[in-house]
Formats: C-alpha cells, structure tokens, sequence
C-alpha cells in the first residue's frame, strides 16, 4: 500500500484575475476550494492514476471536514488524526504572476504524534510512506526521524518531499526518493542553484551519500533524476500553464505510480514529467488521459557533469 503523510494540510483558496495589485482592492470572480497539502495532492494524483492509496495526517475544524469530504467524494480513502485547530487556508492568486500565502501548521501534541507513529509501525514490508509537505517548527526533527528508522527497518520505502532546515537534517535518513525544486536543492547546501549543470552536481552529491533517487524539479524547465546509476534530464512539454500549484506533487505521483506498477525509475520519471506538467495546464489537478496525451513531449536526455550546459 502507498500512505501519503500530510502533516500541514491546507484548503488552497485558489482564485484568478487579469491584474493583481498589492495594497489594493482587488476583485476577482473565478474562485476554487481544492483540498490541498503536498501529501494529499500526491494521493489525488495517484488515485486519478488508478494507484490505491491512502491520506494519512492531520485535519480538524470546518476546514479539515471540508477536506476529507473532498477526497472521500473523490474515492481517496482517508485516515486523519483529527486536530482541535481549524486546518489553514493557502491563498493561490492566479494573476499574470502567481503569489501564495501558505499559513503555517498545526500545533500538534505528544498523543497525536504517537498516534501517526503507530500507523506507521503498522505498516508493512514494500509499502510506501510518502512524506509531504512542510513540518511545523514545533515538532523535533527526531521525531521524523524515528519514523524514517521504522521505514527503514521495516523496507518501507520512505518518499520525501518538504523543505528548509526539516529536508537538510532528514536527507541525513537516506530516503528512497526525494524532489526537491531548485530552489529547495539549493537550500540544503546554503547556495543559489541556477541551470541544470549545478543541479546535477549537488544532486550527484546527495546520491553519493545515499539516498536512492533524487528528482531537481525545474518548472517550466522540466526536470533531472539522478540515481546510483543514471542521470538523465527532461524536458517538459510545452502549453498554456493555468495553474502551476500541485505540479511538483503530481510528478512525485507519476513517478511512484509507474515506479509501484514495475516502470524503472527512467520510464517513471518520465512519466512523472508528463503528470507535472499536465497539473500546470489545468486548474485542478492532472488526470490521467491529461498526463498521457503529453508523455510523448516529454524528451529525455542521459546527461553527466560535462555535457549538460544549461
Ligand atoms: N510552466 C511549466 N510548463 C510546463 N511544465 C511545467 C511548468 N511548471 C511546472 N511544470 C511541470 O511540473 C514539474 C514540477 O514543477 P515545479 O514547479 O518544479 O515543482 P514545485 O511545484 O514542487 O516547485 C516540472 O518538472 C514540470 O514537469
Ligand atoms: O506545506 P507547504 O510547504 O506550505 O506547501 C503547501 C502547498 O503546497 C501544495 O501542496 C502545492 O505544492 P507544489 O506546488 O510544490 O506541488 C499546495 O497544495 C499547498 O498549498
């Protein structure tokens, strides 16, 4: 089975208009509610690519009923340790940029922590513990840690996706695959990473300390994967990007949908690609035909340190 973990699940108040002007009144008239969070965006995908899972984390309040109403409407199946806090709201406004507010996450105590430790001790060999999303302050890193040990010691494979100083301390655990964005890479060694060429060598780095696979998303870019064996580089299709929110989460689900399906990493990357891409074009998240449509775009090149020049 493949868990997804959203510690700091959102609602995305996701809305569009022509011009955005900060400190100013603006109105807007296309308006969306769409359950978010990195965890549950990447079990959305994965159930519209017909990939059982399940959404493990933290939701209460309104906004956290709204949010496993949503997905059980959808057919992800849910299992919320429920919070006395009102689960935030992120505001995404479409304009010809895109801003967001992302509010910060829920105060969690120890009985709630060991509740979600046990689920993951539940969890059985070749299952998948996906990891995403920030992680509140107030919680040790120990703590992630440990949950990183049960995967390890149980071959769970162990999927991470956040950020800041939580991704520079848990890479320390080796995760099965991680995807940071260039700017997330760039964080955990305290650099600017611009183009591909860089990307590929901090990349490299961290696979030389262990972890298994390591996706640089690059937005409109595309995207890197380097393993023990392999780096290659894709590009990502081209097309009217609506909204790019979920597109990261998207190419996570893409690779461990095909990856959990028998695909070597190489074909689920790819197919990751095209998933990113596809959420971009849409205002929701990708569907399946949506990601297939554009998976013959998705042009990839074996690349190494001295031929990648941009
Ligand atoms: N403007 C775009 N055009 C085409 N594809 C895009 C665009 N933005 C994102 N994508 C796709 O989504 C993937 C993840 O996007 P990215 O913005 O890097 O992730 P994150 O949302 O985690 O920052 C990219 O690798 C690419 O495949
Ligand atoms: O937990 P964080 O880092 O605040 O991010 C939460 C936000 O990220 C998202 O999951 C989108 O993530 P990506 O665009 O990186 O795929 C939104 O749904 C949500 O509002």
């Amino acid at each position: 089975m493949i868990y997804t973990c959203t510690i700091t699940p959102s609602i995305d108040y996701t809305t569009y208009l022509p011009k955005f002007k900060t400190g100013k009144l603006n109105r807007t008239n296309d308006v969306h509610y769409y359950p978010g969070g990195k965890g549950i965006n990447v079990s959305r995908v994965l159930s519209r690519l017909g990939t059982p899972n399940q959404a493990l984390g933290f939701a209460g309040g309104f906004t956290g009923h709204y949010i496993e109403e949503f997905l059980q409407t959808e057919g992800v199946a849910t299992d919320f340790i429920q919070t006395e806090e009102i689960t935030r709201i992120n505001v995404k406004i479409k304009s010809d940029e895109e801003t967001e507010l992302n509010g910060p996450g829920p105060a969690l105590n120890e009985g709630q922590l060991s509740e979600l430790a046990e689920k993951v001790r539940a969890m059985e060999k070749g299952d998948w513990f996906v990891l995403a999303g920030s992680l509140p302050d107030s919680i040790p890193i120990s703590y992630f840690m440990e949950l990183a040990d049960i995967c390890r010691n149980r071959e769970i494979r162990f999927v991470l996706d956040t950020s800041g100083p939580a991704l520079k301390e848990l890479v320390k655990a080796k995760p099965f695959l991680i995807k940071p964005n260039e700017h997330e890479l760039g964080e955990l060694f305290d650099i600017e990473i611009s183009g591909k060429q860089q990307a590929l060598s901090y990349a490299s780095k961290l696979i030389e300390s262990g972890l298994g696979h390591v996706i640089v998303s690059m937005g409109g870019e595309g995207a890197l994967l380097v393993t023990k064996d392999e780096a290659v580089s894709a590009k990502a299709p081209k097309g009217q990007v609506v909204n790019t929110v979920g597109s990261g989460d998207s190419l996570v689900s893409g690779f461990i949908a095909s990856y959990a399906n028998g695909f070597d990493a190489i074909k689920a990357f790819r197919y990751g690609v095209a998933c990113g891409s596809a959420t971009a074009f849409r205002s929701d998240l990708c569907e399946k035909q949506d990601a297939e449509a554009l998976l013959s775009q998705v042009v990839l090149h074996p690349i190494n340190k001295e031929d990648v020049t941009s």
